[in-house]
């Protein structure tokens, strides 16, 4: 029996009581691992190790498990405190089914987990691999649709894929937004995953059952954001709905408003999202009466709030009343070691239920050169172009990546020994026969990308500036950012 619990007596599912447990569960299963409380691999046994394809048991330890296992779902075990008996998980091409256990200090605090690899092979439960199959299938189709009616969520703590110190502090920070009914501000550039992280506060929170509503202020014309936010009363003003309009507050009722680019919202309207707030109530446009309303709000920007205060472009009383639980995320370009772990996911998310493609690290190692301003939705947009490009479905190579990578970043020329394959790469981007014709679609595209870019990178990630740069409605931006490739 290894001594995973050395300085963890306790109770709860108790060290006593996995002491039992642990030889029988260890021996009648295909593979066994245990985690401590930061989600790093303590222990592991051999039959687990080569089950994973590893050489030995020694290099994966103190190693995040998500780095090692990209699906694994001890990190949830860690934040729930609830074991998951029976769940099925992807490990490249193989499936396995898995039980895990969260282990207590004597405090009750979780102090690790420990899964066990009950069947590795699955073929006598091909029907209920397939029901649950169909199920997820289903399940992920309804989580979609009801995301797009704008009340639903799609992401969970899970999906905020990270092992850097900060990506790290910023989910924990999320589990201790989601334990208390607090405001929450959510600091950082485009892309960075403040959507991500706000669904997930609201779906680890109390009001999980309710509304999320999510309200982008930034690509809300000015003059219908009043509306927008609080409704409007019947016969408001001439040609107004004989019925009443309900606003964002009305409809996150119970749940959660998100409201993203707060930065970007007019000083008249935070006038009135203070008061909103303060009073918990609100008044629609056109009425005198006021109604009470029952929203956490969890705000987010990329710009810089302090910045904005000194210039009096944004209320301070405001920043104080959002600001009770501030969550940073940084750049990628500042924590590029979650690069890889982030492609494994992306990669996942890009094959969609196809066979998986695979990265090499050498293919990752040039991603990391590139300083990403459009961030994590940038990442996955190179990766999803080099897919749809790629030659062999299985791998993406240097080659693949240094065809798609935004030129402007490109990490400068090493000597031609170090890189062959970079060498090999440029011989093969041109037609063959000398010239770098591509087709007009793909040059515009990147051209209009490389705009983007570059106006987000003089304007300070100011989107509204960046937009009136490139002499396009800030609506207009909004769509092309979200597609930047
Ligand atoms: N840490 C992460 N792990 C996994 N996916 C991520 C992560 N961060 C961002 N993404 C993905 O990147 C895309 C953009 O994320 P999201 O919309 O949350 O960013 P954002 O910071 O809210 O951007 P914006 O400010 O432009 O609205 C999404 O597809 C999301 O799934």
């Amino acid at each position: 029996m290894p001594n995973l619990f050395e300085s963890h007596p306790g109770h709860g599912l108790t060290r006593e009581l996995i002491e039992v447990l642990f030889p029988m569960c260890e021996q009648a299963s295909a593979g066994a691992i245990a985690v401590d409380k930061h989600a790093c691999i303590s222990w592991i046994n051999s039959r687990y190790a080569s089950l994973l394809g590893l050489a030995d048991t020694h290099g994966v330890i103190g190693r995040p498990i998500r780095s090692v296992i990209p699906h694994s779902r001890m990190p949830e075990v860690l934040e729930s405190g609830q074991p998951l008996l029976l769940d099925i998980m992807e490990y490249q091409t193989q499936q396995l089914v898995v039980t895990r256990l969260p282990f207590f200090d004597e405090q009750g605090q979780i102090s690790g987990a420990v899964a066990f690899v009950l069947f590795d092979d699955l073929q006598p439960l091909t029907p209920l691999v397939s029901k649950y199959r169909r199920l997820h299938q289903d399940l992920l189709a309804a989580k979609r649709a009801l995301a797009k009616t704008g009340r639903g969520t799609r992401y969970h703590l899970g999906d905020f894929i990270g092992a850097s110190a900060a990506a790290l502090e910023a989910k924990r920070r999320a589990r201790l937004a989601a334990a208390r009914d607090i405001p929450v501000l959510l600091l950082g550039e485009t892309g960075t995953g403040k959507e991500v992280l706000a669904q997930s506060v609201h779906t680890l929170s109390a009001r999980s059952g309710g509304p999320f509503v999510g309200v982008n202020l930034a690509a809300i014309p000015e003059n219908l954001l009043e509306a927008e936010f609080f409704g409007v009363a019947p016969g408001a003003f001439t040609g107004a709905d004989k019925r009443m309009r309900k606003g964002k507050f009305q409809h996150a009722q119970g749940g959660t408003l998100f409201l993203d680019e707060v930065g970007d919202m007019p000083l008249g309207l935070q006038a009135k999202l203070l008061r909103a707030l303060q009073e918990r109530e609100i008044e629609p446009l056109g009425s005198n009466q006021v109604v009470p309303v029952d929203v956490r709000v969890i705000a987010a920007t990329s710009r810089d709030l302090d910045a904005m205060m000194a210039e009096g472009r944004f209320r301070s009383d405001l920043y104080y009343r959002l600001n009770v639980l501030e969550i940073k995320i940084p750049p990628l370009r500042e924590r590029r070691a979650d690069i890889g772990i982030l492609c494994e996911f992306l990669l996942e998310d890009i094959c969609n239920g196809q066979e998986r493609t695979e990265i090499t690290d050498a293919a990752v190692a040039l991603l990391s050169q590139h300083d990403w301003p459009g961030n994590v939705r940038e990442l996955h947009n190179v990766l999803e172009r080099a897919f749809t490009m790629s030659e062999s479905a299985e791998v993406l190579d240097t080659d693949t990546i240094r065809r798609v990578l935004p030129e402007p970043t490109l990490a400068p020329e090493r000597p031609a020994e170090s890189q062959p394959e970079a060498d090999h790469a440029a011989r093969d981007s041109s037609n063959g026969d000398g010239s770098d014709i591509r087709p007009l679609a793909a040059v515009l595209a990147r051209a209009e990308a490389d705009a983007i870019r570059a106006a987000l990178a003089r304007c300070g990630n100011n989107r509204t500036r960046a937009a009136r740069l490139l002499g396009i409605s800030r609506s207009v931006f909004y769509d092309k950012l979200a597609r930047l490739s």
